[in-house]
C-alpha cells in the first residue's frame, strides 16, 4: 500500500505514534517560571494587550500570534486521491500541512476538522474562527463544494482564504510546466493540453494555464464520464461548463493523441502506456494523483523515452506538489498583513519557482537527495529541501501583493526582508550574510586552487555570478570544461578564468621566486619546475604571492595537513607562531568560535595566548566583542592536573602581552558557556558566556568540532586559517560547494589575516 517508495505502512504507522502519537506540539514562546511571569501573562497583565486591540484591531498582529498562524481546515471530503475519508481521518494529512508550514516557511500552523459536508455549515464555522487566525489554508474538500465554501469565506473575511488543492496545486504545476516547455521547446499559446479530473485542483490548474497564456480550444479537460464537451449534460456543474469545448472528443484515449501535455489530478492509474505512446513528441506528462499517480514514470518512459514526467510523490524526481508553493505564498501574504492572496501573487510564485530551478542547485540539496540536481528532464522544478526557497519566494510574492494593493503593511526594505527571512530559518545565515556583504564589497579575485574538482568549480561559479569578484580556476581547460559541462554547468565555461602554467605569462617569475625560497632545501632548478608547474597548490599559492590574485582557497581535495605543506613552499605557514585554524561552531541561534582547529598539536601556554588572540581577532571580524575562555576538564585550579596547567598559564601570559579583550580560564566548558553553572565563580573576568573556546590540543578541538557536527547537527565554518599575511583558506576534504564558497568569501574579507 505503501506504494513504490521504501517505507513500509508500519514504519508510517511507528513513525505517527512515537514519540508521541500525532506530528505536532505547542510550545510556550514566552517564560513561565515565576510568579511575575504569570502575572504578566495571565491576569493582571494580559488585560493591557486585551484592551489595546479592542481600541485598535491592527494591534492583534503585534500582541498576539494572529499575524503568523494560518489554520490548515478541511472536513476530509477529498483526502489526497484516496477521496471522503471523513474529517477525522484527514487529520494526518492536515497535522502533515501544518509541520510543512512550519518547517519550510517558520509559519505557526493548527489543523481543524470540520465534521460536516453542508456548504453553510463550514463557512458559518470558519467565518466564525477569524479573529484567531493571520490566514486559512483550506485543504481536501471535494468540488464542487470547495468552489462555493472558498468564495463565500474570501467574501467574508478580511485574512487570506487559500484552497491549497486548487491554486497550490496550480502554482506548483503551472511552474513546472514554464520549465518543460522549455526544454521540449514549445509555447503555451500553442500546445494541446489534456488535464484529466475536473475537481478542485483540475478547474484550478486549467484557469491559471489559461491566464497564463494556454488558449482554451487546446484544453481539453476529462472527468470519470469523458471529455467535458459543449452541450454535455451528464455529471456537470458551471465550472467544469467554463472549461467545456466545441469538440468530437469523448474519451480520455482520444483526447491524448497528439496531445503535447497531460495534466493529472485525478485518480491511480487512470492514464494506460497506450495513450502516452499516442502523444507528441517531447510530451510532457505530470501525473499528480496522490499518493499512486495515473501513471509510473517507469511505465511512461517505457513506451516514451523522450516524456518529461513529473509525479506529486517525493521518491521519484520532478515532484509537483504544493508543498512548495503555500508555505511560501502565505509567508510573504503574512508579512504584508495581506487581505488576500491573489492571481498576481500566484503568478509571481510560479514565475519564481520556474527560474530557481533553472539556477545551480546548491549541495545541501544534493545530500538530502542523494544525488546533484541540474536543471533539465529529472530537474524542472526546485526541490521542498532547497534552502533558497525561503527567501527567493516570499518576497516575490509579498512584491506581488504590494504592486496590487492587498498589503495592509507594505515592507520597506525589500533586500532586508530577503535577509530576515534567511535568517529565520537558519541560524547561521545572518554571519554567513554579513560575510558576503563585506566579500561584495571587496570585490576580491578569488584562486580555487583545485579547478579539477566538481565541488570547486561550482563554488567557482558560485562565487562569480553572486556577484563576489572574479573566480581564477587552477586546472587544465578541457579538464575544466568537460567538468563544468558534466555539472550541468556548461555555459560557465566562458565567464571562468582557467588559470595553469602552460597559459601563465608569469612561469618564469614563480619559478625564480621558488628557487631562491628552496635552493638551501635541497631543491634544484628542476625539482621547482615541477612544483611550480605541476602542482595546483603551489601554483595558486605563487600566483597569490606575486598578487595575481586577492585570496586562494584550497584544500578540498586533499587533507589539510597535506595542502598546509605544498603550501609552505611558497608560505611559512607550519613555521609562522601565528598561524592558527579557528573554527566557527554555529547551533541553535549561538556561534562559538573554536582554536586551534588546524596547525598547533599541543600548544603550550605562549601557543595557546596566541590562539585566544586569533580567535578573538576572527571573533571581531564576524562583528562579535570576544570572551575567550581556555577549556579544560578543571575549572580555577581544581581538580589539580599537570595536563591543566598549561590552561591555567595562558590567562597569565595574556596579561603580560596586554591583550584588549576578555579573557579567562582554565574552566570547564560548562562554565564557560551556561550563565548559571558560570555564576558560582563570581570572580570570573568574562561579562557573558564565553564565545571563542581556547581547547588544549588540536585532538580535543577536532573531537569537540566533529561531535557537535554528528550527535548536536551544528553548522561548522572553517577552520579558518589565521595570521598568515596572505588570504588563503583551506577546506575540508568532505566540504560541499558552499562550504567552499564560505571559505572563498572568509579569504575575500581577511577574515583570518
Ligand atoms: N500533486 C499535488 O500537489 C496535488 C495533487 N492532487 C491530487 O489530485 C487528485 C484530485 O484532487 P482534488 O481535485 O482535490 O479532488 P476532487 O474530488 O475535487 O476532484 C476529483 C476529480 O477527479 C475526477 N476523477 C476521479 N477519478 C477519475 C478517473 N479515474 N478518471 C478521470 N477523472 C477522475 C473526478 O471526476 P468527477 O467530477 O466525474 O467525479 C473529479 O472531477 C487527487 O489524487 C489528489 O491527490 C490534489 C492536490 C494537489
Ligand atoms: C498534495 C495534496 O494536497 C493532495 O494530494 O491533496
Ligand atoms: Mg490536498
Amino acid at each position: 500500500m505503501a506504494g513504490r517508495s521504501k517505507i513500509t505502512d508500519a514504519e508510517a504507522l511507528a513513525y505517527h505514534l512515537d514519540p508521541r502519537p500525532g506530528k505536532i506540539e505547542i510550545n510556550a514562546s514566552t517564560a513561565m517560571a515565576t510568579q511575575r511571569d504569570l502575572s504578566l501573562a495571565y491576569s493582571p497583565g494580559v488585560a493591557v494587550p486585551c484592551e489595546a486591540i479592542a481600541a485598535n484591531p491592527a494591534l492583534a498582529y503585534d500582541y498576539t500570534t494572529k499575524g503568523n498562524l494560518v489554520a490548515v481546515i478541511s472536513n476530509g471530503t477529498a483526502v489526497l486521491g484516496l477521496g471522503n475519508l471523513g474529517a477525522l481521518a484527514s487529520k494526518p494529512v492536515m497535522e502533515g500541512k501544518a509541520v510543512l508550514f512550519k518547517r519550510f516557511a517558520d509559519v505557526n500552523s493548527i489543523d481543524i476538522e470540520l465534521d460536516t459536508e453542508e456548504v453553510d455549515a463550514f463557512v458559518a464555522a470558519v467565518k466564525l474562527m477569524g479573529p484567531s487566525f493571520g490566514g486559512i489554508n483550506l485543504e481536501d474538500i471535494k468540488a464542487p463544494e470547495c468552489f462555493m465554501i472558498e468564495s463565500q469565506l474570501k467574501e467574508a473575511m478580511d485574512i487570506p482564504v487559500f484552497h491549497d488543492d486548487q491554486h497550490g496545486t496550480a502554482v506548483i504545476c503551472a511552474a513546472g510546466l514554464i520549465n518543460a516547455l522549455h526544454i521540449s521547446g514549445k509555447k503555451i499559446e500553442d500546445v494541446r493540453i489534456v488535464l484529466n479530473g475536473a475537481g478542485a485542483a483540475g478547474i484550478a490548474c486549467l484557469e491559471l494555464l489559461k491566464t497564463m497564456g494556454a488558449r482554451h480550444e487546446n484544453c481539453i479537460m476529462c472527468d470519470t464520464k469523458g471529455v467535458i464537451y459543449q452541450g454535455r449534460t451528464t455529471g456537470m456543474n458551471q465550472w467544469k461548463s467554463a472549461h467545456a469545448v466545441k469538440t468530437d472528443l469523448r474519451t480520455l484515449d482520444d483526447a491524448m493523441k497528439g496531445a503535447d501535455v497531460f495534466l493529472g489530478v485525478s485518480a491511480k492509474g487512470a492514464v494506460t502506456q497506450e495513450m502516452v505512446s499516442n502523444m507528441a513528441e517531447n510530451p510532457v506528462i505530470f501525473a499528480m494523483a496522490n499518493p499512486d499517480p495515473e501513471i509510473t514514470p517507469e511505465e511512461a518512459h517505457q513506451v516514451r523515452a523522450d516524456a518529461i514526467v513529473a509525479t506529486g510523490r517525493s521518491d521519484y524526481p520532478n515532484q509537483v506538489n504544493n508543498v512548495l508553493g503555500f508555505p511560501y505564498l502565505f509567508r510573504g501574504a503574512l508579512d504584508i498583513h495581506a487581505r488576500a492572496i491573489n492571481d498576481e501573487m500566484k503568478i509571481a510564485c510560479a514565475e519564481a519557482l520556474a527560474e530557481l530551478a533553472r539556477e545551480d542547485v546548491p549541495d545541501e540539496v544534493a545530500v538530502a537527495y542523494g544525488r546533484k540536481l541540474s536543471f533539465g528532464r529529472d530537474y524542472i522544478i526546485p526541490t521542498p529541501f532547497d534552502p533558497r526557497l525561503i527567501h527567493v519566494i516570499p518576497p516575490a510574492v509579498a512584491k506581488a501583493g504590494m504592486d496590487t494593493g492587498v498589503a495592509r503593511r507594505p515592507i520597506v526594505d525589500m533586500p532586508g526582508y530577503a535577509d530576515s527571512l534567511a535568517a529565520r530559518m537558519d541560524p547561521t545565515a545572518s554571519i554567513v550574510q554579513g560575510i558576503s556583504a563585506r566579500a561584495r564589497q571587496a570585490q576580491a579575485r578569488m584562486i580555487f586552487a583545485e579547478g579539477d574538482d566538481p565541488r570547486v568549480l561550482r563554488a567557482a561559479v558560485a562565487y562569480q555570478r553572486n556577484g563576489y569578484g572574479k573566480a581564477l580556476v587552477v586546472g587544465r581547460d578541457d579538464d575544466v570544461r568537460a567538468k563544468l559541462e558534466a555539472a550541468g554547468l556548461g555555459d560557465a565555461t566562458r565567464e571562468l578564468e582557467v588559470v595553469n602554467a602552460a597559459n601563465t605569462r608569469h612561469l618564469e617569475i614563480y619559478k625564480t621566486f621558488l628557487y631562491e625560497r628552496l635552493q638551501r632545501q635541497g631543491y634544484d632548478q628542476q625539482d621547482v619546475h615541477r612544483l611550480a608547474s605541476r602542482d595546483r597548490h603551489v601554483f595558486a599559492a605563487l600566483m597569490l604571492a606575486h598578487e595575481h590574485g586577492d585570496g586562494l582557497v584550497t584544500g578540498a581535495t586533499r587533507k589539510s595537513a597535506h595542502a598546509i605543506r605544498l603550501l609552505d613552499h611558497v608560505f611559512d605557514i607550519q613555521k609562522n607562531p601565528d598561524a592558527v585554524g579557528i573554527t566557527a561552531l554555529l547551533h541553535r541561534g549561538k556561534i562559538v568560535l573554536m582554536g586551534d582547529t588546524l596547525v598547533n598539536e599541543w600548544p603550550d601556554e605562549e601557543d595557546l595566548a596566541t590562539i585566544a588572540e586569533a580567535g578573538a581577532r576572527v571573533a571581531r571580524g564576524l562583528g562579535m566583542e570576544p570572551r575567550v575562555a581556555f577549556v579544560s576538564f578543571s575549572t580555577f585550579g581544581y581538580p589539580v592536573s599537570e595536563r591543566a596547567t598549561k590552561m591555567h598559564l595562558a590567562p597569565v601570559v595574556l596579561e603580560a602581552r596586554g591583550a584588549d579583550f576578555e579573557y579567562e580560564g582554565e574552566m570547564t566548558v560548562d562554565v564557560a558557556l551556561n550563565p548559571e553553572v558560570a555564576a558560582q565563580y563570581p570572580f570570573s573576568r568574562l561579562t557573558g558566556p564565553a564565545n571563542v573556546l581556547v581547547v588544549p590540543a588540536r585532538h580535543s578541538a577536532s573531537i569537540s568540532v566533529k561531535l557537535m557536527q554528528e550527535m548536536a547537527g551544528a553548522t561548522i565554518i572553517g577552520p579558518i586559517l589565521t595570521g598568515v599575511d596572505h588570504p588563503v583558506q583551506i577546506a575540508s576534504i568532505n566540504s560541499t560547494s558552499s562550504d567552499i564558497v564560505n571559505m572563498a568569501l572568509l579569504a575575500a574579507c581577511r577574515i583570518g589575516s
